[in-house]
């Protein structure tokens, strides 16, 4: 069984290239709740309704809705995963605790990825995200035409990446998150990443650290 991991920190961090290079390397599924939510949003299903005017304005979901959604995730998925979004509240860290016991299981790891705010805004500016395959990335990254590097789709930026949207989420994530990163931070199982190193470094020092908790548990 993988380890459950779980990536906090703030939009434009790089939570999910980082999330899904780890579910890659080690063999994990990744879920990013910002991805499947603008799906439901695209996709008119009544979870998406619900999010769609929250998304618009930059707030967060409700824990509820989130709960409904996760809950049967969680259920589904036993056997270790990176988790990028989720939880994103004190609320939602306390349902994901109490589903988490009720398996037997618990959060492995928690990755904070820190970096100040105008490196964040930087990123915003120039972020794109493929609407096909969900790959997310800097405009930079893109092939002719802006096609996704992934699967060819025609990538773009996110509608919610202007910069009100993002202040408006990065204040949701000052007041709501940053708890979660100390409660993390205080019960331990805490992995500090500066977010602002070259992608390939980041990568490298996560793994490195989440390899020696993985070998912690093993031989406990
Ligand atoms: N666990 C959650 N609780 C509440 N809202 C969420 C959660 N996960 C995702 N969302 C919503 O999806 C949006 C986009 O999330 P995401 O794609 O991770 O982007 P970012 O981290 O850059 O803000 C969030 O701003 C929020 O509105």
């Amino acid at each position: 069984m993988g380890p459950n991991l779980i990536l906090l920190g703030p939009p434009a961090s790089g939570k999910g290239t980082q999330g899904r290079r780890l579910a890659n390397s080690l063999n994990l599924p990744y879920l990013s709740t910002g991805a499947m939510l603008r799906e439901a949003v695209e996709n008119g299903t009544p979870a998406g309704k619900e999010a769609e005017p929250i998304l618009e304005r930059g707030g967060y979901v409700s824990d509820e809705l989130m709960g409904s959604i996760m809950e049967p995730w969680f259920k589904k998925h036993r056997k270790g995963w990176v988790l990028d979004g989720f939880p994103r509240t004190i609320a939602q860290d306390d349902d994901l605790r109490r589903w988490l016991a009720e398996a037997g299981t618990q959060v492995d790891a928690a990755i904070s990825l820190e970096a100040p705010k105008d490196v964040l805004v930087a990123r915003i500016e120039s972020r794109v995200e493929c609407p096909d395959c969900r790959w997310s990335g800097q405009t930079g990254d893109l092939g002719k035409g802006d096609r996704c590097p992934k699967c060819g789709g025609r990538a773009g930026a996110r509608s919610d990446d202007t910069l009100e949207n993002f202040l408006s989420r990065f204040d949701e994530f000052a007041l709501h998150t940053l708890p979660v990163i100390e409660r993390y931070a205080s019960v331990g199982g805490l992995i500090r990443c500066d977010a602002t190193a070259p992608m390939d470094t980041v990568t490298h020092a996560l793994l490195k650290s989440v390899q020696a908790i993985i070998e912690d548990g093993q031989k406990a």
